[in-house]
């Protein structure tokens, strides 16, 4: 069963209409990890939810408790779950997403306001969110409104879970699904067949892809004290020990500039890869210069196309984020901060969870201060985590996934495994016991995270017919089996 033609057609004619909604969605900075944007969170969650209710979704908002944010105790954003259809005789595809975002602001480097959907003259839809992952969500809701205008009948039922905190470590939403499934019979994911994820990225600008591993994620804060307030260098310099000498140390001891990780026992924890496996990243439609194109530098790790894919999809990394307390100003302030932190994460992946890296991380961090001999004070907090995922392919999920593709966009997708992380991936996986498949929308240089963050208009345009003939093919393939 392919998409109706008038399905397609519906998209094509409306195309304008629904950018309109991703520039509304844009518009709110639901930045979930900034305190002072939580209203626009619950904002960007009541935004979601009439759209969903007015295409024919049962919703209800499911309180999340509250969060330690900044010193504030703060409500968590709520998880909007959806459900439409009940049909026994249809196949039922629960769709997760998320309404928040990343920070973004004008003075980061962003040509464009951040929270104004801007269109360029390439059709680049440049907005926080556009790509992460508003406008994949936004593709769902396309669908829905297809349907509903068209009075076509969807071909499987529907169930949703989005969330307004995935930037953000998805803080309560594993307890929601552990609790819901553990009902059982009549439980909200009950009779749920597969999963859908669209919130990743494409390797490149030119090939879909279909993606079946994640990486996890650790993140760490470091933080040292030390003097009772700021301090004049020219009294203070040479007299005290520095928190930010301190810090600039323990950081320089976390990973070496070609990406080796420095913390014994973590990098050891991953196998190698054999040439079996090696050939799979040589097949990926990639090549150095994509990275470089997305990346906006000549700065790739290796010149070895799979080592460089590895990098990405098969190995952990370490990352340092950021400093908290520096001066960071302009002019030359000559200051010594009293207290910085330091802020890294880790990308992990199987066998490497939180729960047995992070050991590793605290002791060595807690022997490397201690190698200092430095009287100032370390406090190492454990901000958020999540566990590694990859999912067997051989599925009537990912079957449905790949032919859509062919039939929207005329060829084969790249089988991908994802550097990113969506934590709560595994938990879909491990309480439901389905299959769970990524189907990216955006392409690999839409910057998510980044500066001047993008989706193209065909990318919205075409991922949302993909989405939907995904549908169509999930009711095809499995009415056959
Ligand atoms: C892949 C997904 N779109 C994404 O961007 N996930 C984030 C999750 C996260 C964790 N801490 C902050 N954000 C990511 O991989 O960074
Ligand atoms: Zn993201
Ligand atoms: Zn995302």
């Amino acid at each position: 069963m392919s998409a109706p033609t008038a399905f397609l057609d519906f998209v094509d004619k409306n195309a304008d209409k629904f950018i309109g909604r991703l520039a509304d969605a844009v518009a709110i900075p639901s930045i979930s990890g900034d305190a002072s944007r939580r209203n626009d969170v619950y904002k960007m969650a009541a935004f979601l939810d009439e759209q969903l209710r007015s295409y024919g979704l049962e919703t209800k908002l499911v309180e999340l408790g509250d969060q330690e944010i900044e010193g504030q105790t703060l409500k968590l954003p709520p998880a909007i779950l959806g459900s439409i259809g009940t049909d026994p005789k249809k196949k039922t595809v629960l769709i997760y997403g998320h309404y928040d975002v990343q920070p973004a602001d004008i003075s980061d480097g962003w040509d464009t306001d951040p929270f104004k959907l801007t269109i360029d003259d390439k059709g680049r839809l440049i907005g926080r969110g556009s790509s992460d992952d508003k406008g994949p969500v936004l593709g769902w809701v396309n669908i829905l409104e297809a349907h509903k205008t068209l009075g076509l009948e969807l071909p499987v039922n529907l169930r949703f879970c989005l969330e307004g905190m995935e930037e953000s470590g998805s803080e309560g939403l594993d307890e929601l699904i552990e609790s819901e499934t553990k009902k059982g019979k009549g439980s909200y994911f009950d009779g749920v067949d597969c999963v859908c994820i669209s919130d990743n990225y494409w390797l490149n600008t030119r090939t879909p892809a279909v993606t079946y591993g994640l990486r996890g994620l650790t993140y760490f804060k470091i933080n040292i004290h030390g003097p009772g307030r700021d301090l004049h260098s020219g009294v203070f310099g040479g007299t005290v020990h520095e928190p930010m000498t301190d810090l600039i140390k323990i950081m320089s001891r976390l990973v070496d500039p070609d990406g080796t990780i420095l913390i014994p026992g973590v990098r050891e924890m991953v196998g190698e890869p054999d040439e079996e496996e090696k050939l799979i990243y040589e097949g990926l439609d990639y090549n150095i210069s994509d990275i470089e194109e997305s990346a906006g530098s000549k700065t790739a790790i290796s010149s070895d196309k799979a080592t460089v894919l590895m990098g990405r999809m098969r190995f952990p990394s370490l990352s340092l984020h950021g400093i908290e307390g520096a001066f960071h100003g302009v002019g030359a302030k000559t200051v010594i901060p009293a207290k910085v932190a330091g802020k890294f994460s880790i990308r992990l992946v199987p066998p490497q969870t939180p729960e047995n890296v992070n050991p590793l991380i605290i002791s060595y961090i807690e022997s490397e201060f201690a190698k200092l001999n430095s009287k100032n004070t370390l406090v190492l907090e454990d901000l958020h985590g999540g566990k590694p995922w990859v999912e067997n392919t051989k599925h009537w999920n990912y079957e449905a996934a790949i032919k859509a593709t062919k039939a929207v966009y005329k060829q084969a997708p790249d089988l991908t495994r994802e550097g990113g992380s969506i934590p709560v991936t595994l938990t879909f996986a491990e309480s439901l016991k389905v299959n769970v498949l990524l189907l990216p929308m955006g392409r690999g240089d839409d910057g998510a995270h980044s500066t001047n963050e993008k989706l193209d208009r065909s990318n919205f345009i075409e991922g949302t017919k993909l989405l939907g003939t995904y549908l169509y093919e999930v009711a095809a393939i499995t009415s056959k089996a």
